[in-house]
């Protein structure tokens, strides 16, 4: 048996190899700063170019945690075509790699990338709208979800993606929790409540998500568009991940995005944040549509009355600060909640309530600000 940690961790790792080009990510150092602990704690990092197969994390975690002695294994990916990560592992030929590094808005690392790609137009895909909040937790998977039945409901057609890769929720949310079917190369989307899903919630494994960065991220929501058979679409929503990333980023460059909808809750903290988002949003030429404010007041099952617990009027106040409309105050209802367990969003569950009302309200406010016709 091999006697050291480190040794052990190298013969598990030496077997790993690149698919796209056959070598040993461990001799080519694509897999590097392996670093273990006394206590088996390991770390490693793993660099990733776009064309990469980006399930290569997983493999080797899972080649790591059945080595003896480890207790715990961190994956970080980095990418390949960062010029920190130089090395003898070269990222592929033909600047793709290159092309698609992506700047994280708002961090420190700021923009050094190249020239962000061209945006390709996806006419059969309709109006593609990003749903996107500052902070996690508001309500933007609920808001994303009602959204899409209440325009399905209404006989367009449409498209739901789960681009939320650090916490897809829209597969529990819309009900459906299975591997999408592939026919001629192309991922067939799921449908729940006439509506066409994808998630990467399908496709990974749940403990992985906060591994994918920049490229990767833009490889996914690349391929989400491009790979998947939606059929045409009237609208395609997309579930963004919370704050102003990567995925933000990869989607407006990937695409013309012809809108954004911010979701907030009341208070000033959220307003905040979904400030920063929505600027974003702005400056590359995506109009925000408007604001929604969610859990704008609580809704009490039983008697119906309104009270406000979180503050009262962030959504307005964002609204007038970003010169764009308040789409709707949807109250904090239990039911929501309730019907978003068990794959049900309020607007299937209680089409009656105060909340699904207003959700279809933000609907049809959605529907004039871009000016859509009535569905074919
Ligand atoms: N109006 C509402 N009334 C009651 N519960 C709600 C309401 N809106 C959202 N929720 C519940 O709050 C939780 C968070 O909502 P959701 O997952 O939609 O937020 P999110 O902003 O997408 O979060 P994240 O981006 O962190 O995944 C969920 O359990 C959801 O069912």
């Amino acid at each position: 048996m091999t006697d050291t940690l480190q040794a052990r961790l190298a013969e598990a790792l030496a077997p790993i190899a690149n698919p796209r080009t056959g070598a040993s990510l461990y001799q080519t150092q694509q897999l590097r700063d392996i670093a273990a602990t006394r206590e088996g704690k390991v770390r490693v990092t793993l660099l990733l170019a776009a064309q990469d197969d980006p399930t290569l994390a997983r493999q080797v975690r899972q080649a790591l945690e059945k080595v003896e002695g480890v207790t715990e294994v961190r994956v970080d990916v980095k990418d390949a075509a960062e010029p920190a990560a130089d090395a003898n592992y070269a990222p592929p030929k033909g600047g793709e790699a290159k092309s698609r590094a992506l700047p994280v808005m708002g961090a420190d690392t700021a923009p050094k990338a190249p020239a962000a790609p061209q945006p390709v137009s996806y006419p059969q895909l309709g109006r593609i709208i990003a749903v996107s909040s500052g902070k996690g937790g508001v309500g933007k998977s609920t808001v994303t979800t009602n959204l899409a039945i209440s325009l399905a409901k209404l006989g367009y057609h449409v498209g739901l993606m789960d681009a939320d890769i650090y916490g897809p929720n829209i597969p529990r949310m819309m009900g459906v929790d299975e591997a999408p079917p592939v026919q001629d190369d192309k991922i067939q989307p799921l449908l729940a409540h006439g509506v066409k899903v994808i998630s990467l919630g399908f496709l990974i494994e749940r403990d992985q998500p906060a591994i994918w960065r920049g490229p990767i991220v833009m490889k996914i929501i690349t391929q989400f568009l491009r790979d998947v058979n939606w059929g045409r679409l009237d609208f395609l929503l997309v579930d963004m991940p919370p704050g102003t990333g990567d995925a933000q980023l990869s989607l407006v460059q990937a695409t013309q995005v012809a809108g954004a909808v911010i979701v907030t809750t009341p208070q000033e903290v959220a307003v905040g944040d979904a400030l920063r988002g929505a600027k974003m949003f702005e400056r590359v030429g995506v109009p925000v549509l408007g604001v929604v404010e969610n859990m704008s007041y609580f809704e009490s099952p039983e008697t119906g009355k309104p009270m406000a617990i979180f503050g009262t009027g962030g959504g307005k106040r964002l609204a007038d600060e970003l010169q764009v409309p308040l789409l709707g105050e949807v109250p904090l209802y239990p039911p929501v909640l309730e019907g978003a367990d068990r794959g049900a969003p309020i607007v299937v569950s209680g089409p009656t309530s105060t909340a699904a009302k207003k959700l279809n309200d933000v609907a049809g406010k959605i529907i004039s600000a871009l000016g859509v016709g009535a569905p074919a």
